[in-house]
């Protein structure tokens, strides 16, 4: 949305009715209560909000000063993450920045591990726990056709006393949830094995202190490290393609953990298959284990996931059109259908608006742009015609027996729905029929869509499997 930063300043600064004003309240009366009243007023209190991007949900809280800035933030950075995320969860990442215009600080909490600090690297060894994010359990991860195998198999890696496949190595397009399984299986195998060393990093956090580890002659710390765990997770191991010397070091600690009946969890962006550039030796490894994939959600899918979603923003509400139409039209990622529920969310707050189908169309003008359905014509034909098992070449031909016209008036009705073509485009398109033949199909077929069941479940299904 191209006004949208414009808008969104405005919604930063909103008034002290604005649910961000409310939320900063109530986080700061919690903070008060919880930190003792000294702690509060000498750095707290003197935080002032700041923007607010709903689009990716970042909010900035702004110190007087860069050093007051650089201390709340290492000090209460964790926390007012949380009470954000918990208070107001369309708030996804608080960074706290100095109004002095200096350099702008990291952001407060980067959830998937940033490299450590080299004074902090010693402080690593004892094993700190991953910064799990608590929003992504099994209970939040919704099932569904194209990521049942792959939920199964981290929540079997997680909970049963003994692994009986070691790797599970978990892949899928990006937003798919790869992280937030990761996440799940880390937390629900520590609230099982309370005791357990869980380490968790990137593979491009791994290739980062295994390198600083040889500048520091430490490797020994290092693979110390990450062989002492009893569960170790790896997200986006095609990062280390085509490094040779760090993907030997990986070798080896997939070994070590695989022989010690320690778990190994990795994740990729792609199939083993597909790794260019990552040893084969790694790659027959893997194959030892379990492979999953997370394939693109499905209709169904999108529709429950964004229910689930919905139930987790307070205040919001979305008739069931709503809800449908979002998750028809929204089909790249599941990231990209929360991203689009939390700025309708935002916007929703923000303006006290009622979230009908017009107002959905406009604050996602342009992602339902970006979405717009490339159905073909000849698509449809193909799918209709596999699905009454007769030749795709009867689509246009001039035969009238019953058998080939009722699947093309199918055809038809279906490119009329799911199509942006017009009734003399789709009729040119079934053998050059007229635009009145293709009125007399689309009718046709609504009227027994209404009278035979069969033929309304015979649509449905094309239409979900045309749609994805
Ligand atoms: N089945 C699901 N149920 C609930 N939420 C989901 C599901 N799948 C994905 N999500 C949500 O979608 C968002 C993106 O997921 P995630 O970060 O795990 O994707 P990813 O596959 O790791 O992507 P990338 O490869 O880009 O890192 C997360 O907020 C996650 O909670």
């Amino acid at each position: 949305m191209d006004q949208g930063r414009g808008s969104d300043a405005e919604l930063a600064g909103a008034g002290d009715s604005s649910p961000l004003s409310a939320a900063w309240a109530a986080i700061r009366t919690g903070l008060r209560r919880d930190c003792g009243a000294r702690t509060f007023d000498g750095w707290l209190k003197p935080a002032e909000l700041g923007a607010f991007d709903p689009e990716s949900g970042n909010l900035e809280l702004v110190m007087p000063s860069q050093f007051m800035a650089d201390w709340v933030r290492s000090h209460f950075g964790e926390r007012l993450q949380l009470a954000w995320r918990t208070t107001l969860p369309i708030v996804r990442e608080v960074r706290v920045v100095a109004c002095e215009g200096g350099p702008r600080p990291a952001p407060l909490l980067i959830l998937d591990e940033e490299p450590l600090p080299v004074e902090r690297a010693a402080a690593a060894a004892a094993h700190p726990r991953p910064a799990f994010d608590p929003r992504y359990s099994f209970g939040s991860f919704i099932v569904g056709k194209a990521n049942e195998v792959a939920a199964t198999a981290a929540k079997t890696l997680a909970e049963a006393p003994t692994v009986t496949f070691n790797p599970l190595f978990l892949h899928g397009g990006t937003g798919r949830g790869k992280t937030h399984l990761l996440h799940a299986l880390g937390q629900r195998f520590l609230e099982l094995n309370p005791a357990a060393q869980v380490v968790m990093m990137s593979a491009e956090k791994f290739m980062v202190e295994f390198v600083r580890a040889i500048r520091e002659n430490d490797t020994i710390g290092f693979k110390q490290r990450l062989r002492s765990a009893d569960l170790l997770l790896i997200d986006d191991v095609q990062f280390i393609a085509g490094k040779e010397s760090t993907q030997e070091e990986f070798f080896h600690t997939m070994n070590e953990i695989i022989n010690a009946g320690k778990r190994l969890v990795i994740t990729s962006d792609r199939a083993p298959q597909d790794l260019d550039g990552i040893a084969p030796r790694i790659l027959s490894r893997l194959s030892w284990g379990l492979v999953a994939d997370i394939n693109a959600a499905d209709l169904e899918l999108r529709y429950n996931i964004l229910l689930a979603k919905l139930a987790l923003l307070p205040g919001i509400s979305m008739a069931d059109n709503v809800v449908d139409f979002l998750a028809r039209r929204l089909t790249n990622s599941i990231r990209e259908l929360e991203g689009a529920l939390n700025r309708i969310g935002a916007y929703a707050l923000m303006t006290g608006r009622t979230i009908d189908l017009a107002f959905v169309e406009e604050v996602l003008a342009n992602v339902l742009r970006a979405n717009q359905r490339r159905i073909s014509i000849d698509e449809i034909q193909t799918r209709v015609a596999d699905h009454y098992c007769i030749r795709k070449a009867e689509m246009v031909s001039a035969r009238r027996a019953r058998e080939v016209a009722r699947p093309r008036q199918v055809a038809m009705y279906l490119s009329k729905q799911l199509t942006p073509k017009s009734l003399p485009d789709i009729g040119r398109r079934f053998g050059g029929r007229d635009h009145t033949t293709v009125i007399h199909a689309v009718k046709q077929i609504e009227k027994l869509r209404a009278s035979d069941p069969d033929i309304d479940a015979a649509i449905r299904l094309l239409t979900r499997q045309l749609e994805g």
